[in-house]
């Protein structure tokens, strides 16, 4: 069995990585660790866990000690050092953070306002996205596990961008996300009368995911892509919805959009391209590590709009978690991560 160990356990997507690891069949959660909570047992903070997570909440240290794998689950900024930690012990390191996804320390500082506190450090780390990376990925100990917005957008315009099927510049990038993506700390937008009925636009066109994005749509299409991105905030808990504007290239037609997806994404247990004249939508991937994709053709502008769908709680974060750790460890990416949506 796998040891696992979860720094940052009680929160949103520390939680949802001891849901998931507790059914993993090869793995066993060894320790969780909290700050706030240390000494309480988990479903203490989670009353839903009663009976399935009762472990007691250590600190970092028992956490790095006694597993084989540590997923680091903190905020942005907390990572560096105890993946110095992790890799000195030889054991296998997932960031669901931002501290090792930009490769540009530039873009670090800019976006992030942190310096890369150890360059070799860095130089170790792997953007783990499987579905474009999957290579790369293998025999790593150091995984940068992307954001959720900036996993949902890359898929969308994955094969249309890489193709060469639509200009790499001027692509615009609308998405929604549910209030979990925020985090469990309260903030005024969050809060339930704030979020209750609301519905708006956040940090337009200057939001910390656009750089990741930029990176990995520049390394699909082999020179630098720049896009405008908008987040938005969405009343519901969970689920991200990215809605991708790109210009077809002149002679292009929509069969050869079409075959470019199916052709990249057939082998993808966990990406759905949806047939023509579906849509993709956050209900239908709720709980699970699927990400839908839907194609739509404006043909009167020569628009792709490329829509693609996932829980930021399981493909945007701990389930993607999962399934990078299953590559690591050599198991099949499916293990563990065999969810079934509900039907409503
Ligand atoms: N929510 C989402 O949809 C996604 C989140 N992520 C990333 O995952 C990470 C965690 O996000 P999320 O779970 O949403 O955030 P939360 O705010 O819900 O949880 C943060 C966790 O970090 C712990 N923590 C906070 N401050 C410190 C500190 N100074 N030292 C040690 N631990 C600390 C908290 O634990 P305690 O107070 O108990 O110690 C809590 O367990 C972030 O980097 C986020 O960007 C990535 C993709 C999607
Ligand atoms: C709704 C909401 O507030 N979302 C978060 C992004 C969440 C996320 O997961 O970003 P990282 O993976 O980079 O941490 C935000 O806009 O900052």
């Amino acid at each position: 069995m796998i040891r696992a160990g979860i720094v940052g356990a009680t929160g949103y997507a520390g939680a949802e990585l001891c849901r998931l690891l507790y059914a993993h069949p090869e793995v066993e959660i060894a320790a969780v660790s909290s700050v706030s909570f240390e000494g309480q047992a988990l479903s203490d903070v989670y009353p839903a866990y009663r009976g399935f997570l009762d472990l007691i909440c250590g600190n970092q240290e028992e956490v790095v000690e006694k597993s084989d794998v540590i997923f680091a689950a903190l905020p942005h900024g907390l990572s560096q050092e105890l993946a110095a930690q992790c890799i000195e012990k030889n054991k296998v390191f997932i960031d669901l953070g931002a501290d090792f996804r930009l490769e540009n320390e530039e873009d670090y500082k800019e976006w992030y306002g942190g310096t890369y506190l150890d360059k070799s450090l860095h130089a170790q780390a792997v953007y783990a996205m499987p579905e474009l990376f999957r290579e790369q990925i293998k025999g790593k100990k150091l995984i940068a596990n992307p954001g959720c917005y900036t996993t949902g957008a890359p898929l969308a315009l994955a094969p249309a961008v890489k193709g060469g099927l639509v200009e790499p510049q001027g692509i615009i990038v609308d998405s929604k996300s549910g209030a979990t993506g925020a985090g469990r700390g309260l903030s005024q937008t969050t809060h339930f009368t704030e979020l209750d009925g609301a519905f708006h636009p956040y940090k337009v066109a200057c939001h910390r995911h656009t750089p990741e994005i930029e990176q990995t749509l520049s390394h699909l299409a082999g020179k630098p892509v720049r896009i405008t991105f908008v987040p938005h905030l969405l009343p519901v808990d969970r689920g991200i919805i990215s809605t991708c504007y790109a210009r077809i290239m002149p002679g292009v037609t929509k069969e050869q959009i079409r075959q470019a997806y199916e052709d990249f994404y057939k082998d993808e247990t966990f990406i759905r391209l949806l047939p023509d004249g579906k849509v993709a939508d956050i209900k239908a991937v709720k709980y699970t590590n699927l990400c839908d994709i839907s194609l739509h053709v404006d043909t009167r502008t020569g628009t792709l709009v490329a829509v693609s769908a996932l829980d930021n709680m399981v493909k945007g974060a701990a389930g993607q978690a999962i399934q990078n750790m299953n590559i690591v460890f050599g198991l099949p990416e499916e293990t563990g991560l065999k969810l079934v949506p509900p039907a409503f």
